[in-house]
This record gives C-alpha cells, sequence and structure tokens, in this order.
C-alpha cells in the first residue's frame, strides 16, 4: 500500500532523509518511533503530500507522489500537528466540507456517527473556533476517518488529549485497523504504540534503522528493542563508521 524507495528530505544545505526504504502492505498498523528531530514529521508530511521529497519514489496505492497527489489525497486520512480545521465553521459544517470534498454517500447520517465516535455530538453546531485544544484534535480525527480512507497516517496523535479522548482514539484506531485499513503512527508513547502496533519502526539519522514485527517482540518488549537500536546506532557513529 506504501513504497518509499531512496527518499531524500534536504532543508536548504541540512539533509534531514537520507535515502530511507519503507513499505507497508495493505492491513498493517506501523508505528514509526523515534527521537526527537529524527525526521518522522518530514517524513509523514511527505507521505501525506503536504511537502515534496528532494528525490527518491514515493507511492501510495499505487500512485506516485507528487505528481498524482489528487489520486493519493482521496485515499489518506491525515491527523497532524495542526489540526486543519474551519475556525468560523461548526463542528458539522466542517465535517460537511470535507465530506463533499470526498464525495462520502450519506454524509449527515456519517457525520452523526463520526461525531458520537469522538465524543463531540453535543457540540456539533458549535463553532471550532470556541472549541478547546483537545477537542479540535477529536475534530480533526473525526475529519480524517469521515471518508473511511485507505490509509491512516496520524503524527503523534494523542498529543493534548485527555485519558478519556485517548481511549476513544485507541478504539478508533482499533475499528480501523480490524477493518484491514493501512495506519502509519508517529509516537514518543511506547506503551500505547505497543499496544496499538502491528510493527514498530525506528527512525534515526534519516533512515530505518530497524523494524520488528509485534509476534517477534521478546519479552522485554518494545522498549528494550528500542533503546538497543539507538545505542547500536551511536556506537557505530562513534566508530565513525558509515549507517
Ligand atoms: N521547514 C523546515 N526547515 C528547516 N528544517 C526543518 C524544517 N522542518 C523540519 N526541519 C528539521 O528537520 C529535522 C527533523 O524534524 P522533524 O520535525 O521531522 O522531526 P521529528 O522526528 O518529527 O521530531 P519530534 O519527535 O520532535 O516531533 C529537524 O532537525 C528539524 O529542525
Amino acid at each position: 500500500m506504501i513504497e518509499v524507495r531512496s527518499l531524500v528530505k534536504r532543508f536548504g544545505p541540512k539533509t534531514v532523509l537520507r535515502g530511507l526504504d519503507f513499505s507497508v502492505a495493505q492491513g498493517e498498523f506501523v508505528a514509526l518511533l523515534g527521537p526527537n528531530g529524527a525526521g518522522k514529521t518530514t517524513f509523514l508530511r511527505i507521505l501525506a503530500s503536504l511537502s515534496r521529497q528532494s528525490l527518491g519514489e514515493v507511492k501510495i496505492a499505487g500512485f506516485s507522489l507528487p505528481e498524482q497527489s489528487a489520486a493519493v489525497r482521496r485515499r489518506l486520512g491525515v491527523v497532524s500537528h495542526l489540526p486543519l480545521l474551519y475556525g468560523d465553521l461548526s463542528a458539522e459544517e466542517n465535517l460537511r466540507f470535507y465530506g463533499r470534498m470526498y464525495g462520502v454517500p450519506n454524509l449527515y447520517a456519517r457525520i452523526t456517527e463520526v461525531l458520537e465516535l469522538v465524543g463531540l455530538t453535543a457540540r456539533r453546531r458549535d463553532l471550532v473556533r470556541t472549541f478547546s485544544r483537545g477537542m479540535q484534535q477529536r475534530l480533526a480525527i473525526g475529519r480524517a476517518i469521515l471518508h473511511d480512507p485507505e490509509v491512516l497516517l496520524l503524527d503523534e496523535p494523542h498529543t493534548g488529549l485527555d485519558q478519556d479522548a485517548c481511549g476513544m482514539l485507541d478504539e478508533v484506531l482499533r475499528q480501523v485497523a480490524v477493518r484491514g485499513r493501512t495506519v502509519v503512527m508517529t509516537s514518543h508513547d511506547l506503551a500505547r504504540a505497543q499496544d496499538l502496533a502491528s510493527r514498530f519502526d525506528i527512525l534515526t539519522r534519516g533512515r530505518i534503522q530497524a523494524s520488528v514485527q509485534q509476534s517477534d517482540l521478546v519479552v522485554d518488549g518494545l522498549l528494550s528493542f528500542y533503546r538497543k537500536t539507538l545505542e547500536a546506532g551511536a556506537s557505530v557513529q562513534r566508530e565513525g563508521r558509515a549507517l
């Protein structure tokens, strides 16, 4: 469903992604992990067609980015750091706008269902600019799943959510996964990632340094795998070997 080859992203003289390869099959739920500044958001923004690669090949559902971004966007749901909502529209109007853009069938019923799912039924007709940050995040999640996209991309989606909302999001993500959708989610919350994802990829120094399936995690789990990957990368760098 997602194929990335030799991806390079530069910001001026700074190279953030250095020949990154990444491949995700339909129905996989990949947690993309890595330290601050590793390039996770940069990578996700390229997949979401919010930013262009400097070099390399990116394909989603067989469509190439950036050339076929319109076809890709129809198949994507995105939760990014910016909620990408219209403050002067109500929650319902925001969803109606996106729903029409994506040609969602039975839109009114679907909006009702999604608002219920994200716990915003009581705020349905309120303007989004009157929402708290967490409520905006809830609505952004609702917008991302409204058209039942084949691929869901989420950049630290639990940030800013209270305990209830985190539980709601986990439930939404489990439902999405059960229905065979493909998910890529960045996170710093290893426990939560371990609970949700089927695969864990660790991005450091501009590449995927290690990847492990949920079923292959040993007893001491994801935290140990994560630490070992970062330590191995650091010792390679100390010895001056090319990664
Ligand atoms: N528009 C930009 N211009 C210049 N540098 C940028 C830009 N966007 C990101 N960077 C740099 O790219 C690097 C990777 O940033 P990115 O936000 O992708 O990391 P991240 O892994 O998502 O980090 P975090 O875990 O802190 O969210 C950082 O050094 C950042 O300063």
